[in-house]
């Protein structure tokens, strides 16, 4: 295993290498845990797969969190597609640094944000940096920005588990209260994926504070009728107290990991997240206020 074998004596990322640990203890640990001894809880948001709305999700758990009189940072690892500047409706500004380190950006007086999209000379520049180079910023993110004392951080991961869902478990596992949410879409296709999710949490130890399903039906504004735009896997179909379950609901029942709740699609969502603005006034605003409190209550069981 890299990092490990006979093979990696003497290579100078060996401290970074995700592959493996490195016999060396990592000099950025001892400074990570201090800085985020200060965060009371850490839940980071993933998905198995890409654009089932995941970063949505995250900014606006965050939103909802911190308008609920909770101090909360939103920390955006998804170096090679940051959103939550553009989702917090904070694109324009700049990252200061001060003898504290990075002053994350304040989006109002409960709510702070840390991306690398703050640092790009322009919102079309892209970011191709090979693993190494994120796992450092990622790094710097959790012991260089000055997060002060937050109730809670929600951390917007890339799809998938690679190279930066890796350092994130194991830097935020040397620290307490550290839990994820898995977003999803209702459909087999992107379940699949989530099965994935589960077993590398348990990998990493990461416990699993509940799931999301996102775009789960469509209610229409004219006439409220609701319908199904993908259709619910029935693969883990179960039945349930009152109703067959399926989709993610009856996936999360039989790995045994809490369902948060399900968030339709709402074209007021889509606009609200392209402004920059915390949901208002919509149809989906009663499902994520729902799915907000269940993951409050679980991170509480996770203390
Ligand atoms: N429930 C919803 N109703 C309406 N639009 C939504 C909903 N959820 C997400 N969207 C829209 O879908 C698009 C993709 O969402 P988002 O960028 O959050 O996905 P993602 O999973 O984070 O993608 P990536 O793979 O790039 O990280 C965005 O335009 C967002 O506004
Ligand atoms: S559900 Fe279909 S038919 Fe009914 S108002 Fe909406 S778009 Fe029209």
């Amino acid at each position: 295993m890299a990092g490990k074998s006979s093979t990696c004596v003497g290579c100078p990322n060996q401290a970074a290498c995700a592959s493996g640990q490195s016999s060396a203890p990592d000099p950025a640990i001892e400074e990570i845990k201090a800085r985020m001894s200060l965060v009371k809880h850490k839940i980071l948001v993933l998905s198995g797969k890409g654009g089932v709305g995941k970063s949505t999700v995250a900014s606006q758990v965050a939103m909802a969190l911190s308008g609920g009189g909770n101090v909360t940072g939103l920390l955006d690892i998804d170096v090679c597609g940051p959103s939550a500047p553009r989702m917090l409706g904070v694109e324009d500004m700049d990252v200061h640094q001060s003898g504290s380190g990075w002053q994350p950006v304040w989006v109002d007086e409960n709510l702070c944000v840390m991306s690398i999209g703050f640092m790009l000379p322009s919102r079309d520049d892209a970011v191709v940096w090979r693993g190494v180079r994120k796992i450092g910023l990622i790094k710097q993110f959790l012991k260089d920005v000055n997060w002060e004392k937050l109730d809670y951080l929600v951390i917007d991961a890339p799809p998938g588990t690679s190279d930066e869902h890796i350092t994130i478990a194991q830097c935020l596992n040397q620290t307490s209260n550290v839990g994820a949410v898995i977003v999803t879409t209702p459909q087999e296709v992107a379940l699949l994926d989530v099965r994935k999710e589960i077993n590398f949490c348990r990998k990493a130890g990461v416990k699993i504070l509940g799931v999301i399903e996102n775009m789960a039906g469509f209610v229409c504004p004219h006439c409220g009728n609701s319908s199904e735009i993908f259709v619910p896997s029935e693969a883990d179909s179960v039945q349930g107290p009152s109703a067959v379950l399926r989709g993610a609901e009856a996936m999360a029942k039989k790995h045994g990991i809490p369902f948060l709740g399900r968030i339709p699609l709402d074209p007021k969502l889509g606009i609200a997240s392209e402004r920059g603005e915390a949901l208002k006034n919509s149809l989906a605003l009663q499902s994520l206020q729902s799915a907000v409190q269940n993951l409050r209550i679980n991170c509480k069981g996770n203390t």
